[in-house]
């Protein structure tokens, strides 16, 4: 899938791995909707970006992932503005093991609500032209982690959501690809705040600092260009792929 002229919405944009998906896909051509709840760093992001792209390859729109009716407005402004949506990058999410449920309710409730409202604009059964769905899990989307539970298990369903999502795409024709993205530790805010907010679980931040010091820490353009991989490789649907400092791989799963 070349990526010129195609219209892309990612949520979680304003900061870490989203900001860093969003620039390597204007990279590649496309046109961006920027979603966040972080209006400072979003809008600064889109008038960065418009003045190195050229005015109007980037829009920012204030959008709670945990919103029905912003999410709505965010989808319908940007096919409004651009002209559709092609790819949709569900990157927004936390790491808070105190406030739980609003884990789950961004990480794992945020994923699927987009993706029903953004499928309306997408679905070649609903008039959209087809197109991809990149979710971003994580390597605890795969293996737990002891110190986040509750992390772990959204990402899990992440992968789960995303890989059930592929197969009634292809067996009922939205013309939709759905793909997970599953990195290692990457160096952003969410990294540097992690000890404050393991909760109940604060007792095992030592033994997660070895795991990290064992595994290292990715970069967020190593993140994108997986990211892209995901997006322009047309055989790639019910993939998760993992991405650790030294390479990446997609993962094998029983087949039941
Ligand atoms: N940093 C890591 O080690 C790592 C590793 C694997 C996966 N991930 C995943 O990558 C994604 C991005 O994380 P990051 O590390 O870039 O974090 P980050 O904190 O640097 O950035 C997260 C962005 O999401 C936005 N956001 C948070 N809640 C939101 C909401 N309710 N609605 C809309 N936007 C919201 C924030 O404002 C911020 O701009 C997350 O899903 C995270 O779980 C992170
Ligand atoms: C707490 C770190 C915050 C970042 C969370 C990110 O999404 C990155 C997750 C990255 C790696 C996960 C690795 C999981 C490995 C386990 O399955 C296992 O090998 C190790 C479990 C041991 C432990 O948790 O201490």
């Amino acid at each position: 899938m070349a990526l010129d002229g195609k219209i892309a919405v990612v949520t979680g944009a304003a900061l870490g791995i989203g900001k860093a998906i969003t620039e390597t896909l204007l990279q590649n051509g496309a046109k961006v909707a920027l979603l966040d709840l972080n209006e400072t760093a979003g809008k600064s992001l889109m008038e960065t970006i418009n003045k190195l792209y050229g005015q109007g390859r980037a829009l920012f729109l204030n959008c709670n992932v945990e919103s029905e009716e912003q999410i709505k407005a965010a989808l319908q402004k940007t096919a409004e503005t651009f002209g559709g949506v092609d790819i949709l990058c569900n990157n927004a999410g936390i790491l808070n093991e105190r406030t739980w449920e609003k884990t789950v309710s961004i990480n794992l409730v945020g994923v699927i609500r987009v993706t029903y409202l953004a499928l309306e604009h997408m679905s070649k059964l609903t008039g959209g032209r087809g197109g991809v769905i990149v979710n971003t899990a994580s390597m605890a989307g795969i293996g737990p982690l002891f110190s986040c539970p509750v992390y772990t298990a959204t990402k899990h369903g992440v992968v789960g959501f995303t890989r059930a999502m592929a197969g009634a795409s292809t067996t009922s024709g939205y013309g939709v690809r759905f793909n997970a993205l599953c990195p290692s530790f990457v160096q952003t805010n969410l990294l540097s705040t992690l000890t404050s907010e393991l909760g109940q679980f604060a007792n095992l931040a030592e033994s997660t600092q070895q795991l990290i010091d064992k595994m290292g820490i990715l970069n967020v353009s190593d993140v994108a260009e997986s990211v892209l991989e995901l997006v322009t490789d047309e055989t790639k649907n019910g993939e998760a792929l993992l991405v650790f400092p030294k390479g990446k791989n997609y993962m094998t799963f029983p087949s039941l």
